[in-house]
């Protein structure tokens, strides 16, 4: 394969991850110890934050009253089609009874976790989407309670408009927190006394190893840490629109990747020309974070192929790829691995960052490989259930009693005998050889 590199990035979406997981693994520590008081602590001391945690309804339905009618319209109409696709996602998964071959009754059950913990990042941003993208999709789901977490933003309240995007999309519960801070406030139930079964959303490189290191303890979505874009365009793409949508995400943050992936040199001396305008043209922050994120972590690939452009592409995992070639259908049908996938220079990354339905909450770092993103699925659980009559618990007897002592499985192969013993008084079955005593 011939890959020739016109940008090659100085580091790679896993630099900077050690250090945070240093300052990740102290903060949980004291946490765990202290509690309550260690989480005041570092809302003091990181984010200027030493108001109420809790936000109130009485405190919620005040600030709401101040939104205006064209944010109420806009944020309805979002978190409307957020929620519509996480309905569509969960009619697609059901519940079920069959009958096996033994006569034993199986089925699934698709039961939502009690408690979701919905993380809401506002350090650079005010990100009022990643607000409904979690609350709506775990209500959707049918989760009982969800309590949501927002950074202090610029060291006051909650941002007015994600307060407000959190109640309509139905938070139960809402705290004034932000970073590893939060995530470990709804680990552990405090301040609410309901510890999250699940914790969901997006965040910094804090957020995301305090995520991780918490697995195990509490369910998580998803690896959705700085965000990255990745295009692929041929000859007939725009190089305006590329450039344009490239920049748009390297807005993020100084570690958001923007790759393009094109078989196409003229395409790429293009983009790679007008990139660097279209950065000196954004206000502050978005210059410093667009300029460093391009600057370091910005890659431009030149393949010969579209097979070997869908190698590529699949290798680094985008969390956000848009397609700008012809044969749409081909490369839809091709790729596998994307956070989410934006076909046609019509559509682009920020109508699903903001509006368009299917979820902004996407694995990041090579997760693509081996998840989707937030979904309704994530807050189900298809549980698995069994009911046999007396024939069936025959049949299964027999199979499990011979195959556990094959495994040298004494006890689990009494459980089948002490059945057919009650059920069949008297009768000879070939319930396998007793397994020998090895001392
Ligand atoms: N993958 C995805 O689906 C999405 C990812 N994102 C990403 O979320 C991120 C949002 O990041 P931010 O704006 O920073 O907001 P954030 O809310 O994730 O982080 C702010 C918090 O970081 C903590 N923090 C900052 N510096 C710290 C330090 N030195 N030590 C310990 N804690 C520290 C503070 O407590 C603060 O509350 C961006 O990287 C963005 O790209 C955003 C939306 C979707
Ligand atoms: O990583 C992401 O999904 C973000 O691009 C979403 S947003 O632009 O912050 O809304
Ligand atoms: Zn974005």
């Amino acid at each position: 394969m011939t890959i020739t590199y016109l940008k090659k990035a100085t580091k790679t979406p896993e630099t900077e991850t050690g250090n945070a997981q240093a300052v990740v693994n102290e903060m949980l520590a004291r946490i765990e110890a202290e509690g309550e008081e260690a989480v005041r602590h570092y809302a003091k001391a990181l984010d200027k934050w030493d108001g109420p945690i809790v936000v109130t309804r009485e405190e919620m339905e005040a600030r709401a009253a101040e939104v205006p009618d064209q944010v109420r319209e806009d944020i309805a109409f979002a978190a409307g089609e957020v929620r519509r696709f996480a309905l569509a996602q969960k009619e697609s998964i059901h519940e079920f009874e069959q009958k096996m071959g033994s006569g034993l009754i199986v089925g699934q059950k698709m039961i939502p976790c009690n408690v979701a913990g919905c993380y809401v990042p506002t350090g650079r941003y005010a990100h009022i989407a990643s607000a409904y993208m979690s609350v709506a999709t775990a209500k959707a789901a049918g989760v009982k309670t969800v309590i949501a977490c927002s950074t202090p933003y610029r060291g006051g309240g909650i941002h007015p408009y994600v307060l407000y995007a959190m109640k309509v999309a139905g938070a139960d519960m809402v705290l004034t927190l932000g970073g590893v801070q939060a995530i470990a406030a709804m680990a552990y139930g405090l301040f609410t006394g309901k510890p999250a079964d699940i914790i969901v959303g997006p965040g910094n490189k804090y957020v995301a190893e305090a995520k991780r290191t918490l697995f195990g303890k509490v369910g998580i979505d998803v690896f959705a840490g700085p965000s990255e874009v990745g295009i692929l365009a041929d000859d007939t793409a725009d190089p305006e629109i590329v450039a344009v949508d490239l920049v748009g995400q390297a807005e993020h943050g100084h570690e958001s990747p923007a790759w393009l992936f094109t078989d196409s040199r003229t395409l790429a001396e293009k983009v790679m020309a007008r990139v660097p305008e279209l950065i000196d043209d954004l206000p502050q922050p978005a210059r410093d974070a667009a300029g460093a994120a391009w600057r370091d972590y910005g890659e431009v690939i030149l393949c010969d192929t579209r097979q070997e452009l869908v190698e590529v592409s699949d290798r680094y995992a985008s969390e956000h790829l848009e397609v700008h070639c012809r044969d749409l259908d081909w490369w839809l049908d091709n790729l596998t691995n994307y956070g989410s996938l934006f076909l046609g220079e019509e559509t682009t990354v920020a109508f699903g960052d903001k509006a368009s339905g299917p979820n902004h909450i996407l694995p990041t770092k090579f997760a693509a490989r081996y998840s989707a993103g937030l979904s309704v699925h994530k807050f189900l659980k298809p549980l698995t259930w069994q009911r046999a009559d007396r024939e069936a618990s025959k049949t299964l007897s027999l199979a499990t009693a011979r195959i556990s002592r094959l495994e040298g499985m004494e006890a689990h192969a009494r459980t089948a005998d002490v059945r057919m013993a009650k059920y069949y008084p008297g009768h000879n079955f070939d319930l396998g050889r007793p397994v020998e005593s090895v001392e």
